[in-house]
């Protein structure tokens, strides 16, 4: 099966689990929550369902509308009943790094407003640890501060952060829904890496406005396998 076969199981399963009727729903970023939103759009309209749906960036916004779903915001619905999010990696405890796609700060905000946090990946994003396959770290920082932040984690933590460039799609770094930038740190964690108070410690550096990894935030996460099966972790 195709890594795309393994991301559409994967997001079906999960709506399929978690969506009923009169929900909040929040909707992720990526290619994988593309399956997801894709079945919502089918379930609400062969079941009639009523679901307002939060978005996470301009690109899960577009998503919400192209399906035909209903657009919410967070100024009208702060409680959102289940976040459904795609992610790069996610270790045994559900941490997870994201923002892979760029769009980190609204994932976050989003996922901390969520009673329940779901992950929707192909098999290839689960891991043991965090940075065991996926070897970066994205931040999203304000502009003016990106020197000093890199120059920081470098010296308290070590690895290589470097300012994510448009390539040929933009001069320059690309820059977030946000306003900001992104500095992907590559950085090689080991299973007994504190993740947790890595972050902490990151997210008091002035200039940091959030960080790709969701610690302890995930409830449960589904896995599509090369098989056809998927696998779901839960906490
Ligand atoms: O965090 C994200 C975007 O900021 C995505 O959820 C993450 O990159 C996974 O994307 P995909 O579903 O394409 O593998």
């Amino acid at each position: 099966m195709s890594l795309e076969m393994a991301k559409k199981i994967a997001a079906y399963k999960a709506v399929d689990d978690h969506i009923t009727d009169n929900l909040v729903v929040g909707i992720g970023s990526g290619s994988t929550i593309v399956y997801g939103v894709q079945r919502l759009a089918e379930r609400v309209i062969s079941e009639n369902l009523n679901l307002i749906c939060i978005p996470t960036s301009f690109q899960a916004k577009q998503l919400i509308l192209d399906n035909g779903l209903i657009l919410g915001e967070l100024d009208r619905n702060p409680t959102i009943d289940v976040a459904i999010d795609g992610a790069d990696e996610c270790d045994v405890e559900l941490n997870c790094i994201k923002g892979g796609g760029g769009c980190l700060l609204q994932e976050k905000i989003v996922a901390s407003c969520a009673k329940t946090l779901i992950i929707v990946a192909d098999h290839t994003k689960n891991s043991e640890y965090l940075t065991e396959k996926y070897k970066k770290i994205p931040i999203e920082v304000t502009p003016i501060a990106y020197i000093p932040i890199k120059n920081r984690i470098e010296s308290l933590f070590g690895g290589d952060l470097k300012l994510r460039m448009g390539g040929s799609a933009k001069a320059g770094p690309i820059v977030t829904d946000n306003g900001n930038f992104i500095l992907d740190w590559f950085f090689d964690g080991s299973p007994t890496t504190d993740f947790d108070g890595i972050n902490r410690e990151i997210m008091m550096i002035p200039g940091v406005v959030d960080t790709g990894l969701f610690i302890g935030m995930a409830k449960k996460a589904y896995f599509g396998m090369p098989d056809g099966s998927v696998i779901e972790k839960e906490i």
